[in-house]
């Protein structure tokens, strides 16, 4: 947890106490479910956490926001984000249903109201239009932004500065990735935001909508 208020200071003792439960739950829910692997549960706090708040301290997503997570898995790293912006719908889809029980659980047992669930690919969602998608560790860049734009709103002209789009988490060596996709991408390297280990070649995208 130290890891966390190390980085951000203005937390309530609401959200001090949802991130708190947080290690307990997965470590629980875990045995029964796999959906981060044992080593990473030793880091959880850094590798799975405050990676998924790296996105918050780029984007403040304002309180009137529909957010989908493409790909959640556990919850990662939508349910950070739903405890860090409580006013901001969250929308959590996967297309295995029992890592989304594990979603159920912790967010009922921590009381995060704000958080939505759907069993789904996202290309089978048609109904729905988001202001931003968020994603970590689910497909290429090229078939992130295929499935996201059908998603999302249509960025207002006359709000160019709105924050829109595609934003994802990514490792490595992202140049072939970038290129395949046909994005330009705006990039962030998330080892000059936090300046553990772990966080190199890590980077937050961003392809706006159109
Ligand atoms: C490696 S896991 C990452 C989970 C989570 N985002 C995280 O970072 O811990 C990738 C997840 O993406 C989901 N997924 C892959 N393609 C998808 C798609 N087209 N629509 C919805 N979920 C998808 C998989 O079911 C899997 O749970």
């Amino acid at each position: 947890m130290e890891i966390l208020t190390k980085y951000f200071t203005d937390f309530t003792e609401k959200q001090i106490n949802q991130f708190a439960a947080l290690k307990d739950l997965y470590a629980e829910w875990n045995q029964k479910i796999n959906v981060i692997s044992r080593k990473d549960l030793d880091n959880f706090y850094e590798h799975h956490v405050l990676h998924s708040l790296s996105i918050a301290t780029q984007f403040n997503f304002p309180d009137s926001y529909d957010i989908m997570d493409l790909g959640t898995g556990g919850g990662f790293p939508g349910i950070p984000l739903a405890i860090f912006f409580p006013k901001v719908r969250f929308h959590l889809a996967d297309s295995i249903n029992k890592k989304l029980k594990v979603v159920e659980a912790v967010t009922a047992a921590i009381d995060l109201k704000n958080v939505t669930v759907q069993h789904t690919r996202a290309e089978d969602i048609h109904n729905k239009k988001f202001d931003v998608v968020v994603s970590r560790a689910v497909a290429p860049l090229k078939d992130l932004w295929y499935w996201s734009k059908p998603l999302l709103k249509k960025k207002p002209v006359d709000q160019p500065k709105k924050i829109t789009g595609l934003i994802c988490l990514k490792g490595g060596d992202l140049n072939n990735e970038i290129a395949e996709s046909g994005c330009r991408p705006r990039i962030w390297e998330i080892e000059k935001i936090f300046e553990e280990e772990f966080f190199k070649k890590k980077y937050i995208l961003q392809v706006s909508s159109p």
